[in-house]
């Protein structure tokens, strides 16, 4: 199975895992659609880290013996470079299609009609055109954001095994027949949506420059107009585009390309020049970057009186590509866990069967890498780099997804007076929420607090010894075995279960619910909260079914309450509260004991 699956693309990582940015939890907390949407915004936020922190790259795997062949009979001759650059000169002065990467955070942002709080007004911004994400989804689940309103049983879905939901055949037709048509020809857009839209670009795009606010809606109308206007078929061909730009920027990430080309206002660096610092052909290299450029990744400048050879030039976009960006990092992270992964996606299931993974080891990432039995986190902690990676990416991501203001913490506080274990924070990694827990809530004390960890994890952070975390306790600890510490308030788990398959979430819950030693005790899981597929009449987001998507690749899964509820019963819990995050999708689950 391993050598039918495996495939060279060096060790593969996850997306994952999120904080900060609070935002009060109202009573009326609610899964509209642009809640989901929200969620979004987490994932591409233009962090940036200290640029000397370098970081490493994923290397690809040796080059296959037949390919090794070509190399060595390859004749790279002068003319055949020469011919290359001036075609490759010629076609980028023609018209391209741009680019329809379709993920615009922004759009979301713009409809959630909140003024975000965490990208910097410096941090640049994509100008690449996508496509729309923006759909209105109606959840019929909006309760009121504390209290689980019954909305489970047999009606409303199925179980399949312990915690599986499937669709009811009902739900199925429910608005997606109706909406859905499939046209045979170019289809013709509704001319008087294109003119509004057209009104709503110019409208937005004449106010303020700094208006980041127009800016998005100016954005989102844009976004819409193109997907209107373009016929299917340019729509698959734009898929192609998007598969070589990421190709190219994964080539232009191996060779270093991007850290070479000065990142200085104004600065630039002939194509010949490049090509000698990364030991490349001039005409190999200006076909690479005529994909960059075209896709408006990177800018081409022409000869000119004070510039005597065609050069490179960042834009904001390329700055963010640079080594030790996190974005950087992202990019490593979703090419090895979507673009890779998705090279031996059908075989897996042609091995495996066309059902979700269902345990730790045999999934996408780990037969990828060759190493089948291996869950996602055994495969990061073999390679330190490759975990630094992880954290590094991960400290982009968590800038918006909420840690507090989610749930309601006035019970805890009340109930922790005189209790020894009050917050157990499981796979808490650096104890970073904890330590927010500890700034926003000072009723709760560190010495009531508990971060657990695998080993290796816990002892490196033990080492950082945060003064904001003294008094905390730290325990290594595997939480697919029983749990060290039993009796505390709450066991709090953040963006772990979605990493795993629902019995092995089960696994998980089973073991903390035999470590709940009284009926105060309560587990928060705090991740996104999807909605109800069978009662949702449009289609999730782009961007939320991404998210679940890549999941996949790590045998993971984002979940709506009736799956954690399913998780929770199958475990010997409850679902005793939801708290949902006013802005994200995100939300906290409270199960208590049976
Ligand atoms: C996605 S991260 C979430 C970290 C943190 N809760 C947060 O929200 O930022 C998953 C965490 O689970 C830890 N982990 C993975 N497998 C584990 C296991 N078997 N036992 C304990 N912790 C584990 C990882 O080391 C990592 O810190």
């Amino acid at each position: 199975m391993a050598a039918h699956l495996m495939s060279n693309y060096g060790t593969p990582a996850l997306m994952n895992g999120h904080h900060s940015v609070t935002c009060s939890a109202s009573a009326d907390a609610l899964e509209k659609p642009e809640v989901i949407q929200g969620v979004a915004n987490t994932y591409l936020m233009n962090n940036t880290t200290n640029e000397n922190e370098l970081m490493r790259t994923f290397e690809p795997g040796p080059v296959p013996e037949c390919m090794q062949i070509g190399i060595r009979v390859a004749d790279n001759t002068r003319t055949q470079q020469a011919n290359l650059h001036k075609d490759a000169v010629r076609l980028r002065k023609q018209p391209t299609a741009v680019s329809e990467v379709g993920m615009t955070c922004e759009a979301y942002e713009q409809r959630l009609g909140s003024t975000h709080v965490d990208t910097p007004s410096s941090e640049p911004r994509t100008p690449q055109a996508t496509r729309t994400m923006a759909s209105d989804m109606k959840d019929h689940h909006q309760g009121n954001g504390k209290e689980f309103n019954g909305i489970l049983g047999p009606n409303t879905w199925e179980s399949v095994g312990s915690a599986t939901r499937t669709l009811k055949a009902a739900s199925r037709s429910n608005g997606t027949s109706a909406r859905t048509s499939y046209p045979s020809a170019t289809p013709i857009p509704d001319q008087e949506r294109l003119l509004d839209l057209t009104a709503e670009i110019a409208h937005n795009i004449s106010q303020s420059p700094g208006d980041d606010s127009s800016r998005v809606k100016a954005v989102t109308a844009a976004l819409e107009l193109a997907t209107a206007l373009r016929p299917p078929g340019d729509i698959i061909m734009g898929w192609f585009a998007n598969m070589s730009v990421i190709s190219a920027v994964r080539l232009f990430m191996h060779w270093g390309a991007f850290s070479i080309i000065p990142p200085g206002k104004g600065e630039s660096i002939p194509y010949a020049e490049l090509a000698e610092r990364i030991n490349a052909d001039e005409g190999l290299l200006v076909r690479v970057a005529a994909m960059l450029t075209s896709s408006h990744v990177l800018l081409h400048l022409p000869t000119s009186p004070t510039r005597p050879a065609p050069s490179l030039t960042h834009t904001p976009t390329s700055l963010l590509l640079r080594p030790g960006q996190p974005m950087s990092a992202m990019f490593s992270l979703m090419y090895n866990n979507v673009a890779a992964v998705s090279t031996i996606l059908p075989s897996y299931f042609d091995a495996y069967g066309r059902t979700e993974p269902r345990g730790r080891g045999h999934i996408p990432t780990s037969c990828l890498a060759g190493c089948p039995e291996e869950d996602f986190f055994s495969l990061l902690k073999r390679d330190e780099n490759a975990l630094r990676d992880f954290g590094l990416a991960m400290r982009m991501t968590s800038k918006r997804v909420p840690v507090t203001g989610v749930y309601d913490m006035s019970r805890v506080l009340r109930a922790a007076a005189g209790r020894e274990t009050v917050w157990v924070d499981i796979g808490g990694g650096d104890g970073h929420t904890v330590k927010e827990f500890l700034t926003v809530y000072p009723g709760l004390k560190p010495e009531q607090c508990v971060v657990q960890d695998l080993e290796e994890v816990v002892t490196a952070a033990r080492k950082q010894s945060d003064e904001a975390l003294k008094g905390v306790k730290w325990v290594g600890m595997n939480f697919f075995e029983e749990s060290p510490v039993t009796g505390a308030l709450v066991y709090y788990l953040r963006h772990i279960l979605r990493d795993y398959s629902d019995p092995v979430s089960v696994t998980i819950l089973r073991n903390i619910a035999c470590a709940m030693t009284d009926q105060d005790s309560r587990v928060l899981i705090s991740e996104q909260l999807n909605p109800d597929m069978a009662n949702i009449a449009e289609p999730l987001p782009l961007y939320a079914a991404f998210k679940d998507f890549s999941m996949l690749s790590i045998g993971g899964k984002e979940r709506s309450l009736e799956q954690f509820a399913a998780l929770a019963d199958a475990a010997g819990l409850r679902v005793s509260g939801v708290y949902r995050h006013v802005v994200t999708a995100h939300a906290v689950v409270e199960l208590a004991l049976k």
